[in-house]
């Protein structure tokens, strides 16, 4: 069975809940999930029955929140090879900032360097469209999971 692995970056807690939400849709597709807040290198899987799940939101000018700032760090050091492991983005944010979702552009440029493979391009979720981010992000998620269960 494959595991999704949601790996949450935040500060005040938006994107935790854009996590939460996606959790019935995962466990309705069949597959299992583990929930990672704050995600550790240490105790992620890396092999093709994983999939990578990034939610995060960005803060500072175009920086990573609190909770991934380790993660992002362990994997710009360790630099761990991902070949053939699955992942996905979701980059919450907000369009009046010159650095618009630019953490979640950042962690999928990382992970794609890493060797991982994108299986969508990364959702980009702007609060100031969606006050209800989860909203966005449940419209969306029925069709990635049949995409990457096929
Ligand atoms: C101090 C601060 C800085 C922010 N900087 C950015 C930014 O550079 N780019 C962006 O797209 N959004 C930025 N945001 C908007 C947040 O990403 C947005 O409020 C998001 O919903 C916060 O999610 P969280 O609760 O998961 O941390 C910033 C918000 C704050 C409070």
């Amino acid at each position: 069975m494959t595991t999704i692995h949601l790996i949450v970056g935040t500060t005040m807690g938006a994107s935790e809940y854009i996590a939460d939400a996606l959790i019935p849709y995962i466990e309705e597709s069949g597959c299992a999930y583990q929930l990672h807040n704050p995600a550790d290198l240490a105790t992620l899987p890396i092999n093709e029955k994983q999939i990578w799940f990034v939610v995060t939101s960005t803060h500072g000018a175009g920086d990573y929140p609190e909770s991934i700032q380790d993660f992002a760090h362990q994997l710009t050091v360790q630099r761990p090879s991902l070949k053939g492991l699955r992942y996905g983005v979701i980059a919450l944010g907000d369009s009046s900032y010159d650095t618009f979702c630019e953490a979640g552009l950042k962690i999928d440029a990382l992970l794609q360097d890493l060797g991982g493979v994108q299986t969508a391009e990364p959702l980009k979720i702007d609060i100031q469209e969606y006050p209800i981010p989860e909203d966005a992000a449940e419209s969306w998620i029925p069709s990635w999971l049949e995409k990457v269960n096929k």
